[in-house]
């Protein structure tokens, strides 16, 4: 856990707990006995900590949050304050990623040394929560108010140079930390010590303080919409500019206040998830799960249809140091996107692709020897079964063959092909190479090893991979898009579209539906409805009534702005407008007309509609259909369904995602109750009767959390 040896006169206390050396209790435990040693041994004069392996410290240990571990003695607080206060110069060195507490042992000790490859930061937020034991109030007497704010209140890391330029460090080395560091704490005198103890400095710059503060809350009120994590850390980091102890007691005073908030228990349910969705199984054959299964060996992918998604998927494939073969009939397109991708390639890494890594043509039978190809042709199912026809003739057997479709038919897909068992969908989100999702869906025929490979691939090019079942729209689209249909209902019967974007944005979302719709091409949507035989390009199919498709209500508005040719940002409106070259979406009067005079035409009674309307009526159907999606075995577990929301529709982090927030914050009794009553409302919508394992475990008082601790293997 760790262990302590000497060099000459220098004590060394080195962490080992594998993989991420996180300071759990007995690792706590043996570096303050370590110390201890330390400092009662005559012949010790000076002491470095640091670890072995992987990283200096991953920081606290995660899983002791929710327990009573984390407060056992030595917490972390005790043994940052017993570094601090060590009558022998501490010195920190620091490899790997250093977090939180890893970054608050290095800021309570004398010196900190750190190898030229080693990155460090303070996630705490992300969590939650604060950057307690004394982070708050030492950070910014070391690097100003300015780059402490922005460390503790994003979460992101520095590498080892920025670090050192904010005054971070001390000095950053090369090669053989360990010897080092010993030679470095063999050079410094004890004599200097209380000089050292960044508690006894005060913060630069100040008489500034105001300025920064104020511009930083400004920024915070705007970004951390409804989390209140980052506000709370920046009143602690305000503390610093009082004498250290009273800084020290606002600091435990704000820390306590969100260690026990909702938020910080959802945000550590969200970390938890992501890495808990890829212990995958099928809830229908459970045999078939990340453990029995096997991925394939995956070099080169062919990527077939150049367009954004193409670009986007290209580019995440070559950053992860894959050969990709990019595939696209019209050559001026290809040649566009081959642009496109050297362009983002050389901003990020400052060169262009390896020749031998891209390779772009026009010319189908280059995708021979590839082991994997993604389809990203245009969203048509006919198209699709087309190309996977050709793809099965001209690709080598073995070859794996994923389609990049948002919510078609895999098993039709698959059906084009003689190797259904090798087919797969592949849903990225737009910027693909941004985007941390990849939802990976399996047919009825999908091998076990086809879909190891797919959640393989979604590793190596660092996205987080969910697997679920086949169904029109999958999780994601099919939960999303009852969304949107009551987004209209909603202005059907009075709210204006800015009223539904706030109340949403409100809520904690960046975008609204009708700004993302407006944002994604409503004519996307416009085609899938087509498609699906709701709609057609010129109005409502005959004899079909404007307000009632297929067994439900139904609204036309988004198909009446289509049919004008507002599909959005890219033609300047939607439902909004845009100035030309601008994104601001600005109220349009005409849509409010159109509007209004639906309302008119068809009956309806306008009302003011609450935020709390608004919110319950665009979310409560979207989890409903979450619980009927488990109840269908398409999902491992609620988490599954969360992460899905979390990094593909931008559902607020500090909620913990649609199923959590329903669990937790909501509760099944009350969701249930209110489900109820807008059924009673709205009997024409089927989405507002109640899955049946909702009422199932509102009925026992279960919850969700109990049920997949159950179910996950
Ligand atoms: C970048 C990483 C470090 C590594 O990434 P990668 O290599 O991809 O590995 P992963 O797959 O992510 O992780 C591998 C497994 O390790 C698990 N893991 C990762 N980090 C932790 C962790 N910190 N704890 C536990 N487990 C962890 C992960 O789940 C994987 O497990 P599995 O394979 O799925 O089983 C990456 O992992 C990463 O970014 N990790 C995040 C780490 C992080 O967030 N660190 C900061 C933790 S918070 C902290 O350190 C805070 C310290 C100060 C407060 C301490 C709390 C005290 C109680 C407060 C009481 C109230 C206040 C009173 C005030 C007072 O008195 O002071």
């Amino acid at each position: 856990m760790a262990e302590c040896a000497t060099y000459g006169t220098v004590a060394v206390l080195q962490i080992n707990n594998p993989p991420l050396n996180v300071l759990g209790h007995d690792v706590r435990s043996q570096l303050m006995s370590g110390l201890q040693q330390a400092l009662q041994d005559k012949a010790v004069c000076s002491i470095v900590i640091m670890g072995k392996g992987q990283t200096f410290t991953a920081g606290a240990d995660v899983k002791e949050f929710g327990t009573e571990k984390v407060f056992w003695e030595p917490t972390l607080h005790s043994l940052v304050e017993a570094v601090s206060a060590s009558t022998k110069p501490v010195v920190t060195a620091i490899h790997g990623t250093t977090l939180g507490g890893g970054v608050a042992l290095a800021l309570a000790s004398h010196y900190r040394l750190a190898d030229s490859s080693a990155k460090m930061g303070l996630p705490e937020v992300q969590l939650g929560i604060l950057p307690t034991c004394g982070v708050t109030q030492r950070l910014p007497r070391l690097v100003g108010l300015q780059t402490a704010v922005r460390m503790v209140t994003s979460g992101q890391t520095q590498s080892a140079q920025q670090a050192l330029t904010a005054g971070l460090l001390d000095k950053v080395v090369t090669d053989d930390l360990l010897k080092k560091a010993v030679g470095f704490a063999r050079s410094v005198d004890v004599r200097g010590l209380e000089a050292r103890r960044v508690s006894s400095w005060t913060v630069p710059g100040a008489d500034r303080a105001e300025d920064v503060l104020d511009a930083a809350r400004k920024t915070l009120v705007r970004r951390s919409r409804g989390a209140i994590a980052p506000l709370t850390a920046l009143q602690a980091i305000q503390a610093s500019l009082l004498p250290f102890e009273t800084g020290m007691k606002r600091e435990a005073e704000l820390g306590r206040y969100l260690w026990t908030s909702w938020q910080a228990a959802a945000l550590r349910y969200a970390f938890f998830a992501e890495r808990t969705v890829k212990r995958w199984h099928i809830p229908r054959n459970k045999n078939v799960n990340y453990r029995t299964a096997e991925p394939m060996d995956i070099k080169s992918v062919g990527v077939l249809g150049a367009g954004t998604m193409g670009v986007g998927i290209t580019i995440s494939l070559l950053q992860a140091g894959l050969k990709v073969v990019l595939t696209e009939v019209n050559k001026a397109q290809l040649d566009k996107a081959v642009s496109l991708i050297q362009r983002s390639l050389e901003g990020k890494s400052g060169g262009k692709p390896q020749p031998m890594q891209l390779r772009a043509t026009t010319d189908y039978s280059q995708l021979r020897e590839v082991d994997l190809v993604i389809e990203a042709v245009f969203e048509d199912l006919a198209l699709k079964k087309k190309v996977f026809q050709q793809l099965d003739a001209v690709t080598n057997p073995r070859t794996i063959l994923a389609t990049n479709t948002s919510g078609l038919d895999i098993d039709q897909i698959a059906a084009a092909t003689q190797r259904p068992d090798k087919v797969i969908g592949t849903h990225f989100f737009s910027p693909a190479h941004v985007m941390r999702l990849l939802e990976n869906i399996y047919g009825r025929h999908t091998s076990v090893e086809t879909i190891a490979t797919a959640m393989q691939l979604g590793a190596t090019i660092g996205k987080v991979g969910v697997l679920v079942g086949n169904c029109p729209g999958f999780v994601g689209n099919r939960m999303k898009g009852l969304n949107f249909t009551e987004a209209m209902f909603l202005l059907e019967e009075g709210a204006e579209p800015q009223d539904v974007d706030k109340a949403l944005e409100e809520f904690g979302f960046a975008m609204g539906p009708f700004r993302v719709s407006d944002l994604a091409g409503g004519d996307v949507h416009w085609r899938r409805r087509i498609q699906a035989g709701l709609t057609t390009e010129h109005g409502p199919p005959p004899y079909t009534p404007v307000l009632y498709r297929q067994g439900n209500r139904y609204s036309p508005l988004a198909d009446m702005l289509c049919m004008q040719g507002r599909f959005g940002q890219k033609t300047g409106a939607g439902w909004y407008r845009y100035k030309s070259g601008s994104r601001t979406a600005l109220p349009d009067a005409e849509v409010h007309r159109l509007i209004h005079k639906h309302r008119q035409d068809h009956g309806f009674q306008r009302r003011n509609i609450s935020s709390q309307e608004i919110v319950e009526r665009c979310l409560f159907p979207l989890i409903n259909e979450g619980f009927r999606i488990l109840e269908e075995g398409l999902a491992t577990g609620p988490q599954d369904i969360d992460v899905i929301f979390l990094l593909g529709f931008g559902w607020p982090r500090h909620t913990g995602g649609p199923m959590y927030y329903a669990d937790k914050v909501v509760g099944l009794g009350n969701l249930l109750q209110s489900l109820e009553k807008y059924r009673a409302y709205h009997p024409r919508s089927a989405h507002w009767v109640p899955s049946s394992l909702l009422r199932k475990m509102a009925a026992q008082g279960t919850s969700l959390s109990i049920w997949a601790a159950g179910s996950r293997l």
